[in-house]
């Protein structure tokens, strides 16, 4: 292996909330889904509010494991994880409700309601804050819900496309629209999970765009996990790496190049 070792694993500082807001810091994270075998341990590290970071490596190397843990969705069997400066584990059904709603998820597959309009679309990204039918049809959104889901659509640019039918979009067009419906709540984070797999290559191009573009101007923190590096060299401005049950790799995107990655696929 001649990965370039993992850094910057430090114990995060007790921040303000406010100054915490939107990192991601994980300490010594251990994980296994039930009596399993550990998928990692001893992973650490620290994402700063608006970075953008790729997750790699081999399938079953435990990416969407650790999104989950992000996500409060698994206990870590050791370890922390702090998500803007909260530490998950200790937090209880409504302060972990609260903190999901601050993380939108983008998955491979978009899963939307294709006999319902984009905008409706768009609009159930608000049902966690604003549960009703204003969530689900657009036409009994409240103007303020409209507005919003309309700024999300412009950002991805397809506001344009908002009262067609969702079963009349592509691919890319589709996986655009769960990016807005993901951004509708002014997310804290972004995680996506292999966005870009399910699409051809320009439209998987198109989508990662529209993931940096809409990361740098929101100042939200985007984490996605890829097979596909040279989006993670292209789109990300830091890249991790998952190997043998540890993390093998943590590295600025401009250090790294394609051949050097595969070693974490033998
Ligand atoms: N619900 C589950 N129950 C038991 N084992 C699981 C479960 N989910 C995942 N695993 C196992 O945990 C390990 C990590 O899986 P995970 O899906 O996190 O990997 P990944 O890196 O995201 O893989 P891929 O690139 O194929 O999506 C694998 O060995 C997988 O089989």
């Amino acid at each position: 292996m001649t990965l370039t070792l993992a850094h910057g694993v430090e114990t995060p500082k007790l921040a303000a909330r406010s100054t915490a807001e939107g990192q991601i810091s994980v300490r010594d994270l251990a994980v296994r889904h039930g009596s399993n075998p550990v998928v990692f341990s001893g992973v650490s590290f620290h994402i700063e509010r608006g970075e953008t970071v790729a997750l790699i490596g081999a399938n079953g190397a435990g990416k969407s494991t650790l999104l989950k843990c992000c996500l409060g969705l698994m206990a870590p069997a050791n370890g922390e994880v702090r998500m803007s400066g909260q530490p998950i584990g200790g937090l209880g059904t409504g302060a972990l409700r609260r903190l999901r709603g601050t993380v939108g998820f983008v998955a491979q597959r978009h899963n939307l309601v294709v006999r319902l309009s984009v905008l409706s679309n768009v609009l159930h990204g608000t049902l966690a804050a604003n549960p009703g039918p204003g969530a689900w049809l657009h036409a009994l959104a409240s103007s303020t819900q409209r507005e919003r889901a309309m700024e999300a659509l412009e950002r991805v640019g397809l506001a344009h496309l908002a009262l067609k039918r969702a079963d009349q979009l592509s691919g890319g067009q589709s996986q655009r629209v769960a990016i807005a419906r993901a951004l509708v709540g002014g997310p804290r984070f972004i995680f996506a999970d292999e966005p870009a797999a399910s699409l051809d290559p320009a439209a998987g191009e198109e989508v990662m765009q529209v993931f940096m573009r809409v990361a740098r101007d929101t100042r939200t923190t985007l984490v996605f996990t890829t097979h596909n590096l040279d989006h993670a060299l292209t789109y990300a401005e830091r890249v991790l790496g998952l190997y043998e049950r540890r993390l093998a790799l943590d590295a600025p995107a401009v250090s790294l190049q394609t051949g050097g990655l595969r070693d974490l696929y033998n």
